[in-house]
């Protein structure tokens, strides 16, 4: 697959090093305008690291745009008459709709709007996609390139806002939980690096539970908190304090403000 990531900041470069580290790539373009910060990715064979977005499109099958909102029309502008029957275009661009692309390209390209985390780094990306009507017939190359790098679901356009508070910010609220086991670790006696590896190992084996037994999280639960335990005592505080209703109200939060920077 010849793949253009036009946008190479945060979320660009995570794919990026997911599509490296699975070789998953034929030839693969990475744009920016400040290139001297992409050095580094310029050693790896196949890989081209350019200012031209145009460059970029011309040589590649697969456009994956990794731009802030405010960048993505500019950018549609500046590339769409470089645009032929090969290209599929792929926006992680949170809040930049379908048919806001489509009045700028066209209907008739394919055209998939995708909802990655930074995980996709190291091939744990939970992906959501949704496309155009032409892009329909081309969803099943994006799916093959985020299931490669974690998985994948398909889902209505008018759920992107929400994918995007729950998956994509979604790794910056599991990191605070993990920081906040982390911080009780070491007032309970160990040392910072310890902590976080017991924080961190236990995060992976809670949730790898519930992903190979397809159990509710309570169910697990419960074969945990022996009866007048530590477990349910601890639970038991944590609720008391809000922990589950301070979670519901940060992703009702982030997805308030989500919908005040959608551009139609
Ligand atoms: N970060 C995340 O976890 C996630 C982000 N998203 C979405 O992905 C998009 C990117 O986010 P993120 O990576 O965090 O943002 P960044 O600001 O880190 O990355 C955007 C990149 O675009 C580059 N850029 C700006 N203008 C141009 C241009 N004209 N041509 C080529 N490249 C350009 C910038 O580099 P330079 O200034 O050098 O050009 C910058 O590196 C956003 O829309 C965000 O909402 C979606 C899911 C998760
Ligand atoms: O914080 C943000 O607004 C973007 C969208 C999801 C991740 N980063």
């Amino acid at each position: 697959m010849k793949i253009a990531i036009i946008g190479a900041g945060n979320l660009g470069l995570s794919i990026a090093k997911g599509l490296i580290v699975n070789n998953a790539f034929t030839t693969l373009y990475l744009t920016k305008r400040k290139i001297e910060e992409l050095q580094n990715y310029e050693e790896y064979s196949n890989v081209t690291v350019t200012k031209d977005n145009r460059e970029a499109v011309q040589n590649s099958d697969i456009l994956v745009f990794a731009v802030q909102p405010t960048q993505m029309e500019r950018i549609l502008e500046e590339i769409k008459d470089q645009l032929t029957e090969k290209h599929v275009l792929i926006s992680t661009v949170t809040g930049f709709k379908i048919a806001a692309m489509e009045a700028i390209v066209g209907q008739d390209q394919f055209i998939v709007r995708s909802m990655p985390n930074t995980a996709i780094a190291v091939g744990k990306s939970m992906t959501c996609l949704c496309s155009n009507e032409k892009g329909e017939k081309r969803i099943a190359i994006a799916e093959a390139i985020f299931n490669r790098l974690g998985t994948s679901i398909i889902i209505p356009e008018n759920k992107m806002q929400a994918a995007t508070v729950i998956c994509a910010s979604g790794v910056a609220f599991w990191m605070r939980l993990i920081r906040a086991t982390t911080q009780g670790a070491v007032q309970l006696g160990f040392d910072a690096k310890d902590a976080q590896q017991l924080a961190m190992q236990t995060c992976l084996g809670a949730s790898s539970l519930l992903i190979e037994s397809g159990k509710h999280p309570e169910e697990e639960i419960d074969k945990v908190t022996t009866p007048r335990g530590c477990t349910i005592e601890g639970l038991n505080e944590m609720e008391h304090n809000g922990l589950s209703s301070s979670l519901i109200k940060g992703i009702q939060a982030s997805f308030k403000k989500i919908n005040t920077i959608t551009i139609d």
